[in-house]
């Protein structure tokens, strides 16, 4: 029996209409973001999945895109793990401005932030209202929780927890579901395709496309692919086998 991990982002949220970083900030779904779950969930129902168990991050964007797909698949009863350590990269004092607006304010520093493995954003101040110590979803975490983030941070936070936890699931069971946000799914790309810290940034996962990983008992990858394919699908596709040593 093949062992299955679909990676799913979420469908697409009122800040990506907006085009604004988003990051911690807990935005809901657009209309077309629920229709796009919708039709993720008839997709994989369509291939007759049967998930075991599902994750997902903190905010609600992954949450309820991945009811809407257990709910399409009639599998609302299976487990679900949510953890904070799988939300988006944080991007720190950029959250909530668009990009007209972050040019704005930091000029060509924005395009250093976006295309570096390494840089992080300017951090929010520990009593900023957007910082994570005063949300009410952090209260019981006994954790240093960040105020920026590089994506070598985000992949620090993530990539234990998807190796002890979500990895170390597939001995227990055949099919799992991972509902998260661009950057933790490039994080955990980077991980299992061996991908350089440079190429990585060139990733931008689409919203809502289920992104299929079939590994073998020794938790290597044997086939991975797109469930349908669309201008940004075969994109990524293209890029993803370009860069990958894995
Ligand atoms: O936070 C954001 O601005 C976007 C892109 O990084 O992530 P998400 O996948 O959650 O829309």
């Amino acid at each position: 029996m093949k062992k299955r991990i679909v990676l799913l982002r979420h469908g697409e949220s009122l800040w990506n209409k907006e085009n604004r970083f988003t990051g911690w900030y807990d935005v809901d779904l657009t209309e077309r973001g629920i229709k796009e779950a919708i039709n993720a969930g008839l997709s994989l129902k369509n291939e007759k999945f049967e998930f075991n168990k599902a994750y997902t991050s903190f905010l609600k964007r992954a949450i309820k895109t991945l009811y809407y797909v257990l709910d399409v698949l009639d599998r609302n009863w299976i487990p679900i793990e949510k953890c904070w350590k799988l939300n988006e990269k944080h991007y720190g004092a950029l959250q909530g401005l668009n990009i007209n607006e972050a040019y704005s304010i930091y000029g060509h520093q924005v395009d250093a932030w976006k295309s570096s493995y390494h840089l992080a954003p300017a951090p929010l101040d520990t009593y900023d209202s957007r910082s994570p110590y005063l949300d009410v979803k952090y209260k019981n975490v006994n954790d240093h929780l960040p105020l920026t983030e590089s994506l070598l941070d985000a992949y620090e936070r993530i990539i234990p927890y998807w190796n002890n936890v979500i990895m170390n699931e597939l001995n227990y069971y055949n099919q799992l579901l991972v509902v998260l946000h661009a950057n933790s799914i490039h994080a955990i790309l980077k991980n299992t395709m061996n991908i350089s810290n440079e190429d990585i940034t060139l990733l931008d996962m689409p919203t809502a496309i289920p992104y299929i990983i079939e590994f073998d008992n020794y938790g290597k990858i044997i086939n991975d692919y797109f469930l349908s394919d669309t201008d940004e699908s075969i994109k990524f596709k293209n890029i993803i086998n370009s860069i990958r040593k894995l």
